[in-house]
């Protein structure tokens, strides 16, 4: 990462856009070490995990209460540090209204597991960093349907059609009505992202509002190559998968989603931080 800042100091993202998508996506090799993946790794509290259908989740400082506010409250220590304070020398939240992340969605998946395509909503300044940890997935990416219903975790998970409870918990406590019978989105140019562990996948404006997002449920990705990943010349080691046939076997991957959500309620601080503290 040192040797690419130094070519481009004016603004240190562009060396990592991922080319040939809609803007903005960028795409971080080696963001964290291998020292520190294996670290924040032992410090995800075993207890605090939601069990879904197809991963499993976490919430930090918490979820959101039921109109998208966050109860303000610091992020914890292994997650804000060394992670946000790269974000500011790269400027990634220099734009939203904290300048800072303020909410990490933590996600689990073993192989075989995935995330239904969907959008990220407007609870969230148009900003996701996800810092992937553990093994390598693709993320799929495509344009939401003209004329449809906006779907905020909707469409297809596997062969399971998504319930209420898988429907709250990526975004916030208060999600949109799901359709009864949810359709696949028609995928126009689905194009893969190629995460690997210790990097950093960055999603913001048009590519955070105008695209769907999601991980097939499978156990090993195929057919990877220059022509069908879109980052695949950004990708730290893009031999290893050349060596495999174009293969990625499917690991357990935890992904950690900063995110700065819009409305945040001091409130907190009086019911838990007892009387007279504004
Ligand atoms: O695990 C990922 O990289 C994607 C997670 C995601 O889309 C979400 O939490 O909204
Ligand atoms: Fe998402």
């Amino acid at each position: 990462m040192e040797e690419r800042d130094q070519a481009d100091t004016a603004d240190p993202l562009q060396q990592f856009r991922i080319p040939h998508l809609p803007s903005n996506f960028y795409y971080i090799p080696n963001f964290v070490t291998a020292e520190e993946e294996a670290s924040i790794l032992q410090k995800i509290p075993s207890r605090r995990w939601v069990t879904l259908s197809h991963r499993r989740l976490q919430a930090h400082p918490s979820t959101l209460t039921k109109n998208n506010t966050l109860l303000a409250a610091p992020l914890p220590t292994y997650l804000a540090n060394p992670v946000v304070d790269r974000f500011k020398t790269l400027g990634i939240f220099l734009d939203t209204p904290h300048q800072e992340p303020n909410h990490v969605l933590i996600n689990e998946y073993r192989a075989g597991e995935g995330i239904m395509p969907h959008e990220d909503g407007s609870a969230y300044a148009r900003v996701v960093a996800t810092v992937s940890l553990g093994a390598s997935v693709c993320l799929e990416v495509c344009e939401k349907v003209d004329g449809g219903e906006e779907r905020e975790v909707g469409g297809m998970d596997g062969d399971e059609a998504p319930r209420a409870d898988q429907s709250t918990e990526v975004l916030s406590s208060n999600p949109p009505p799901l359709s009864p019978v949810p359709q696949p989105p028609k995928h126009a140019l689905p194009t893969r992202i190629l995460q690997e562990p210790r990097s950093l996948l960055i999603t913001m404006g048009p590519a955070y509002t105008e695209l769907l997002h999601g991980i097939a449920p499978v156990a090993v990705d195929e057919n990877l190559n220059q022509d069908t990943v879109a980052n695949w010349a950004l990708l730290g080691e893009a031999g290893g998968f050349e060596k495999n046939g174009g293969r990625n076997v499917r690991g357990t991957r935890v992904s950690l989603t900063y995110r700065d959500v819009l409305r945040v309620s001091k409130a907190a601080g009086k019911v838990f931080g007892g009387l007279g503290r504004r």
